[in-house]
């Protein structure tokens, strides 16, 4: 407490002055309380040192003015009015009652806070101090942590009223009031200092209120004298130090009872309530951290939330491209199963193009075996004499002859056919058309003619294999045909005994174009007087006949020569239109699928050879005749035809006469042909056949006649193959490689059918799926 007249600087040592750099003992205070001292000028320090320290403050400011106790803190907050009346408040005890506190642990805040309510003191202005305070003012700080309690009073001044210039009852009631509190404090001190027995703690509400400061032993009491450097205010500062001299002789009792022992209940309570407030304080700070952190908390969740949406979304995506990517996969999946599917198709339609490959190739291979057998050529001649009724109704007689007739009457597959000038000439307009498409030749339709008739009429005939799929369609043609040779045979029967008599040119021609078209071809006589033999007896016997030789090997050339092969020869079509030939067949009228078929009559010597075999193969007895009668005088029977069968001459030569002889009079004959012979050049073939080697042109005079083939296994008859030696270009191959292969299979046909006897055995099934359908899948 700080005691002094008036004037002296009391106040000014309490809150200090407007200067922040000069702090009162108040502010000092709270900073050294709850800033763990320092003691540095200033209220800047606002840390929250005592705050971490645990230690905080309860502050209540009270005013004890003309006896009676305020609170300055009541009315004080930021609600309250400027002018807001002080709580006056009731002493109990020691304590005044209900009293305001403001807690905290910032002595910056705190401070501000007292210092604010420091200026609702009331203050008047004196002639002694300008601002002179009217009344006592308490500080009361206290520290729940620790229990402690600093009261930090300021005393009104003793003043004189007349020094003071106080006028009027209220200002000399004030002054009075001021007057009696400081007695009663300074009868207090004295009283305390002298040991009496009473103190006269009542008799102010100041000395009420600092009891247990008195009272505890605990306790100390500061005593802060404030006097004027003025020597006018000597006796004032005399007075002052004389008072403080008093309260000097202060002796406590050794063992007076501590302020917390003789701490009433209701002192405790009030301890406690203000506990209570700090903790209350606190958990209210702590609360609003918790607020705050709770806010931070619903932020992050908010957060949270928006991320857990994103993540939704995310995965949403996610499982959206999944599901395009597993119906992508399931596409390609579906594609995969179609293009194996597809693959699959396709393994199959080639495992069945093998096999049909395989089945064609089996046939081939079954094909080369018959005639190896020599019964292919039979069937394939058997199959050519079903083919054109399939391919052109048109005809009058759609069919073509069976050459292997083997043991068969001569005339049993001769057909006689009743004129017909319109449909010839209709048959041969085709025909002529269909040979000049197949063969590319320039034969002319004038050149076909019937130069001589021949004593032997040779008929090849060539024809490729058919479906089995027609087979019984064919079988049924077969029967159609067969009847139609039976009723021909009848007629030919009854006119058999002019047969082997001459026929007039007329019948003759009539029976070779019968022939003709009983082979299914065009073929056109020409207008020659010189028709000796009847056509049965040149076409059939073909196993002892040298024309059958002839066809054999014809039919091969031929073949060759229809299919594109490599060894045709030019000579083959000229051959025919030698003026030797008698008889030109030109083709038929399905020759772009079956070989040609053609007949070609030797002049006479060769004719009677042919005419004296058949007879022989009739009658034993007649052929040993005929062969005798073949000999002339130790002179050899030399036949001459080019490797692709077309027979050319009969010539007669010695026993020792060679080759070159032989050449000499082929070329002769050339010669004597035409100038369109003249550019054929040939080798001789030793064999008498393709297969044969050929002859050097130097070494023809060192080979004998003799060592030629025998024609028709006759002694004295040779056969003398001749190859030419000049090939045109291969500008007329009709068909595709494959028909090349089956060319080969018919040319092996016909080559069978010609070497063998037995090529007439026409038996086998095989034969009938030669039909024009299988040929043509063949082609595809
Ligand atoms: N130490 C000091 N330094 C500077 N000025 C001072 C000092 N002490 C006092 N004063 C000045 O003196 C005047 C009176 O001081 P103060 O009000 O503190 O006196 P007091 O003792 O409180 O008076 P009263 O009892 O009438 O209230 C003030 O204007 C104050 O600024």
């Amino acid at each position: 407490m700080v005691y002094g007249p008036t004037g002296s600087g009391k106040s000014h040592t309490m809150f200090g002055c407007t200067n922040p750099k000069q702090p009162g003992i108040v502010y000092r205070a709270l900073r050294d309380i709850l800033e763990g001292g320092g003691g540095g000028e200033g209220d800047s320090a606002e840390d929250d040192a005592g705050f971490d320290a645990g230690l905080f403050v309860q502050v209540a400011v009270l005013e004890i003015y003309n006896e009676e106790i305020y609170d300055l803190l009541a009315g004080s907050g930021a609600t309250a009015k400027g002018n807001a009346p002080k709580a006056r408040l009731e002493v109990m005890g020691k304590k005044a009652k209900n009293a305001t506190y403001i807690s905290g642990n910032e002595a910056g805040k705190i401070s501000r806070e007292v210092a604010k309510v420091e200026k609702r003191r009331t203050v008047k202005s004196t002639l002694c101090n300008e601002r002179s305070s009217r009344s006592h003012c308490m500080i009361i700080l206290d520290v729940p942590s620790v229990g402690g309690r600093l009261m930090l009073v300021d005393m009104a001044g003793s003043e004189n009223i007349e020094a003071a210039g106080q006028t009027g009852f209220e200002a000399k009631m004030q002054t009075a009031k001021i007057n009696q509190g400081n007695t009663a404090l300074k009868r207090v001190v004295e009283s305390i200092a002298n040991g009496d027995s009473h103190v006269p703690f009542r008799d102010s509400k100041l000395t009420m209120l600092l009891q247990d400061s008195f009272e505890d032993d605990k306790s100390k009491i500061l005593m802060i004298l404030c006097a004027s450097p003025d020597p006018k205010e000597l006796h004032k500062t005399v007075s002052t130090l004389e008072y403080g001299a008093k309260a000097k002789c202060i002796i406590r009792a050794a063992h007076a009872a501590t302020p917390r022992d003789k701490m009433s209940s209701e002192e405790s309570s009030a301890m406690l309530n203000s506990r209570i407030v700090a903790m209350n304080q606190f958990i209210h700070k702590l609360q609003k951290e918790n607020k705050l952190r709770e806010k931070e908390r619903n932020e992050a969740q908010n957060v949270l939330k928006l991320k857990e949406e994103e993540l939704a979304q995310l995965r949403a995506k996610l499982k959206l491209i999944e599901g395009q990517e597993m119906e992508e996969i399931w596409s390609l999946r579906s594609e995969l199963a179609k293009m194996e599917e597809a693959m699959r198709k396709q393994q199959q339609e080639l495992t069945a193009l093998r096999h049909q490959l395989h089945e064609v190739e089996r046939e081939k291979a079954d094909g080369s075996q018959l005639v190896q057998q020599d019964s292919f050529g039979g069937r394939l001649l058997a199959r050519l004499s079903e083919m054109p009724a399939g391919l052109d109704q048109s005809m009058a007689m759609s069919m073509s002859m069976d050459l292997d007739t083997g043991d068969q009457p001569a005339m049993q597959d001769v057909k006689v056919i009743k004129e017909d000038p319109h449909q010839q000439g209709h048959i041969r307009n085709q025909t002529a058309t269909a040979a000049s498409a197949c063969t590319g030749s320039a034969v002319q339709e004038d050149d076909v003619r019937l130069s001589g008739y021949p004593e032997k009429t040779v008929l090849s005939t060539v024809f490729e294999e058919g479906d089995e799929d027609d087979a019984e369609k064919e079988c049924g043609l077969q029967e159609e045909v067969r009847k139609e040779v039976v009723e021909e045979n009848f007629k030919m029967d009854t006119t058999q005994h002019t047969l082997s008599e001459p026929d007039d040119p007329a019948t003759r021609k009539h029976r070779i174009e019968n022939i003709f078209r009983l082979c299914g071809n065009y073929r056109e006589i020409a207008k020659k007087p010189k028709v000796q033999s009847p056509a049965k007896e040149m076409f059939w016997n073909e196993n002892k006949s040298p024309a059958k030789q002839v066809f054999g090997d014809q039919n091969k050339s031929l073949a060759n020569q229809t299919f594109g092969d490599e060894n045709k020869e030019p000579s083959a079509w000229g051959a025919i239109e030698n003026p030797m030939c008698d008889v030109r067949v030109t083709d038929s009228p399905v020759s772009s699928q079956l070989s040609p078929i053609v007949c070609q009559v030797v002049d006479a010597p060769l004719s009677d050879q042919l005419n004296t075999c058949s007879a022989a193969e009739e009658s034993d007895p007649k052929k040993e005749n005929s062969l005798a009668g073949q000999k002339d005088g130790g002179l050899l029977e030399v036949y001459i035809k080019w490797e692709s069968g077309s027979l050319i001459k009969g010539l007669k030569v010695l026993h020792n006469s060679c080759l070159s002889d032989l050449r000499k009079l082929i070329e002769a004959h050339f010669e004597e042909v035409g100038s369109k012979q003249q550019q054929h050049q040939f080798t001789f073939l030793l064999l008498g056949d393709p297969s044969g080697a050929p002859v050097s042109r130097d070494k023809e005079a060192s080979v004998q006649i003799s060592r030629l083939p025998h024609w028709n296994n006759q002694p004295d008859s040779y056969l003398a193959c001749l190859r030419a030696a000049k090939k045109p270009a291969v500008d007329n191959m009709p068909f595709s490689p494959l028909d090349s292969k089956l060319n080969t299979v018919l040319k092996d046909a016909h080559l069978a059918g010609a070497m063998s006897p037995k090529v007439n055995q026409m038996s086998s099934p095989k034969v009938n799926q030669m039909s024009p359908n299988y040929i043509r899948e063949l082609r595809a």
